[in-house]
């Protein structure tokens, strides 16, 4: 891989944090101390998040209680629905999450009877809700009933996106893709959001402040990018010779390459291995191998490997996900990482307020109106 440029807090240490730890080794990732292999293969999301918000694994009595928990705060206040029914059809579903998070905000505010944790349980639980109910109101008109009885987050979303029970094949694939999403370290939503808590702004704005980050491409926004790129190649031949352009034109390969990461990103096996089951049951083998001779490409000409978002997008697509829900579902699986953060900041709190290296101007003389050029 070409050597790291300067700039970007590369390498700076912003802060501690007992949640994460990143890549120390170039690679390797743990939440809380429990490694992310062992996560994917044994938790649940909804473990995972508990472990996260609440800071321990939760016991069998923890989990029953705490999944009932989510799955009653899945209604939305009529305010907040009629809100979102004044959304467009073609508004970006990250605006209708970021819309709705700021809504809920109005009606459900943080407060002395309504704590940080309570806030990161409704919004965990109602996510999928805000996404889903605008996504069907804006095609058909259609109200949906977001209060399902499913048993986990990822089977709620996948219910009220398909209108019905997902398979467990689906439903597991999609919990462990929350799992892998859920937390990492001072990642830049991550920051942003600490930086908002800092100011001891309240949690509502602090989420907001994250998915606003996730967005763009360079981060969360990737996945989605991701799909629009292997989208566009009908063989495996013709994405060889569209990446070796790309390279030459010296372009961006969203999906790949990371800033703590050196050797490989821990999670993208984790979930390459979900996007070959699922394409092997039913879903699109041809996408599959035309992400494997990407990855081929890419590590042979500029030793880069694929991040968590490249072979998500394989993954969601053999789930019937359509591409603009990629992002919204990194933000439903971060805000369980996004508020645990948040928490923390607040627990040890001083604003974040870094200083900069001044290249402007010397001072120069006032200029009245009338003298400018
Ligand atoms: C879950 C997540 O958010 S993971 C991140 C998702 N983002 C992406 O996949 C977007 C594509 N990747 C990238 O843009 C970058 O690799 C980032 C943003 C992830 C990391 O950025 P940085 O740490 O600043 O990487 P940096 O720019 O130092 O990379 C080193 C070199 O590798 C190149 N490089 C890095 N990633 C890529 C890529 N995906 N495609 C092509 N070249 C790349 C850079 O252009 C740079 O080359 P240069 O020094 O000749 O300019
Ligand atoms: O850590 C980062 O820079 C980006 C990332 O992989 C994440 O947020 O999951």
């Amino acid at each position: 891989m070409a050597d790291k440029k300067a700039g970007g807090l590369a390498d700076v240490i912003a802060g501690r944090t007992a949640i994460a730890t990143v890549g120390k080794e170039g690679k390797g990732l743990t939440y809380r101390g429990y490694s992310i292999h062992d996560l994917a293969a044994h938790a649940t999301f909804e473990e995972t998040a508990h472990l996260l918000i609440y800071g321990n694994l939760p016991t069998d009595s923890e989990l029953r209680r705490y999944k009932e928990r989510l799955a009653g705060l899945r209604g939305l206040p009529e305010g907040v629905r009629a809100i979102l029914e004044q959304l467009p059809r073609n508004a970006h579903p990250m605006d209708v999450v970021r819309t709705g998070v700021s809504a809920l905000a109005s009606f459900e505010p943080e407060s002395d009877v309504r704590s940080q944790r309570d806030i990161a349980d409704r919004l965990i639980a109602c996510c999928a809700s805000l996404l889903l109910y605008w996504h069907h109101y804006a095609a058909s008109g259609r109200r949906i009933d977001t209060e399902t009885d499913d048993g986990t987050v990822a089977g709620h979303f996948l219910r009220l996106l398909h209108g019905k029970p997902p398979g467990e094949l689906h439903e597991r694939a999609l919990d462990v893709s929350l799992i892998l999403y859920a937390e990492h370290e001072y990642n830049a939503s991550t920051f942003a959001a600490r930086v908002t808590a800092s100011t001891l702004s309240d949690l509502y704005s602090a989420v907001t402040t994250g998915i606003g980050t996730l967005r763009g491409p360079l981060h969360g926004g990737a996945n989605e990018a991701a799909m629009e790129l292997i989208d566009g190649f009908g063989d495996e031949d013709e994405a060889e010779a569209g990446i070796m352009r790309m390279l030459a034109d010296r372009k961006l390969v969203m999906g790949f390459g990371h800033r703590v990461y050196s050797v490989s990103d821990p999670r993208s096996d984790l979930i390459k291995a979900w996007s070959k089951t699922l394409a092997g049951h039913g879903g699109n083998e041809k996408l599959y191998r035309i992400s494997e001779r990407i990855e081929r490409v890419m590590r042979r000409e500029n030793n880069l490997f694929p991040n968590l978002d490249f072979y998500s997008a394989s993954a969601y697509r053999c789930l019937g996900i359509p591409t603009s829900f990629f992002t919204p579902i990194f933000v439903i699986s971060r805000l369980s990482g996004w508020i645990a953060h948040i928490i923390e900041q607040r627990a040890g709190n001083r604003i974040i307020r870094p200083s900069a290296d001044y290249d402007g101007p010397d001072p120069l003389p006032w200029l009245p109106i009338g003298e400018r050029v």
